[in-house]
């Protein structure tokens, strides 16, 4: 176990070397499955899949709905790497510790990382079941100095004072908002700002009303601090969040959620999540492709 003073670029480097020498095919997306796209994983033509617990300096998952497991294969003739579960703070990870994959990720060669999570609504018109693409983030941790970048910074992955504009890729976004249309899911989109809390408490009704107040639409516990240091060392990133419940913001009502609602729509949805992450890596391919061409 590294203390976050013994945190180092070589630590990543030790991971990806282990991986690259078992890899067939080096991945050129990577696809974080929050609840609800596990099983995007299993469509991965040639797979390797690897238990956390056999990758160096890999954490392991502990939430029921996520696998614990890195598959790298083909998907629709791109070579990607799915992390069937992710890491969350309020499992007592810290956070450069949530976020290593990425970095590990970076130096195995991959241009874009696909994030997907559960989220609660805070927006009136958005209903369960909805999807949302991230326009932007309010890291609540982070505003609080609890950011995967704290610590000394190392100049090989990125800056020590990155921007966060177009973090979330807007030629990703309305690629994706174009699929979503084109396969019949025009009731069901939405572009909105998610909110990042610990957890693993859902949120009491104050807080609720306060995130709304901030410009929240959506508020989960992940993606965040991935998408941060996805954006620190130069990723394009897209996110997802599939809509499982909407948060109460009023007193006196029944109507609370608990991690099974958040499985059950998650099972639910899968398919139509899969069917867009699809759509969006094959089109990701040609514009890396064309991007390539260019440079
Ligand atoms: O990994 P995600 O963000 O999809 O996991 C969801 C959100 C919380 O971690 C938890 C709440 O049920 O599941
Ligand atoms: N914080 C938070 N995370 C979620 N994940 C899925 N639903 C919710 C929610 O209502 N609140």
């Amino acid at each position: 176990m590294h203390s976050r003073e013994d945190f180092r670029y070589e630590h990543c480097e030790e991971t990806a070397c282990w991986l690259q020498g078992r890899v067939r095919t080096p991945p050129t997306i990577a696809i974080i499955c929050g609840s609800g796209l596990g099983l995007l994983a299993d469509t991965l033509s040639n797979p390797q899949a690897f238990p956390y617990s056999e990758i160096p300096n890999f954490p392991t998952s502990t939430v029921p709905g996520h696998a614990g497991e890195l598959v790298f294969g083909m998907l629709r003739g791109t070579s990607c790497v799915c992390m069937k579960g992710r890491f969350h703070v309020y499992e007592g990870y810290p956070l450069w510790k949530v976020t290593l994959p990425i970095r590990v990720f970076k130096l195995m060669g991959v241009k874009v990382l696909v994030v997907t999570n559960a989220a609660g609504s805070l927006c009136e018109s958005y209903k369960t079941g909805d999807l949302m693409i991230i326009k932007d983030h309010i890291n609540m941790p982070g505003l609080a100095s609890l950011s995967p970048l704290t610590g000394p910074n190392d100049d090989r992955f990125g800056p020590r004072f990155p921007s966060l504009l177009d973090t979330y890729d807007n030629n990703l976004r309305s690629t994706a908002l174009d699929i979503a249309h084109r396969l019949g899911h025009s009731e069901l989109i939405h572009e909105g700002v998610y909110c990042m809390v610990g957890g693993p408490n859902f949120e009491s009704v104050a807080e609720a009303k306060f995130l709304r107040i901030l410009g929240a639409d959506a508020v989960g516990m992940s993606t965040a601090p991935e998408a941060v240091v996805a954006k620190h060392c130069g990723m394009r990133v897209f996110g997802l969040s599939l809509i499982t419940n909407c948060v109460v913001q009023v007193y006196e009502v029944e109507d609370f959620v608990d991690h099974n609602t958040v499985l059950e729509v998650s099972k639910w949805r899968s398919q139509i999540l899969q069917d867009l992450i699809t759509e969006l890596v094959a089109t990701i391919k040609h514009q890396e492709e064309d991007r390539q061409d260019m440079e």
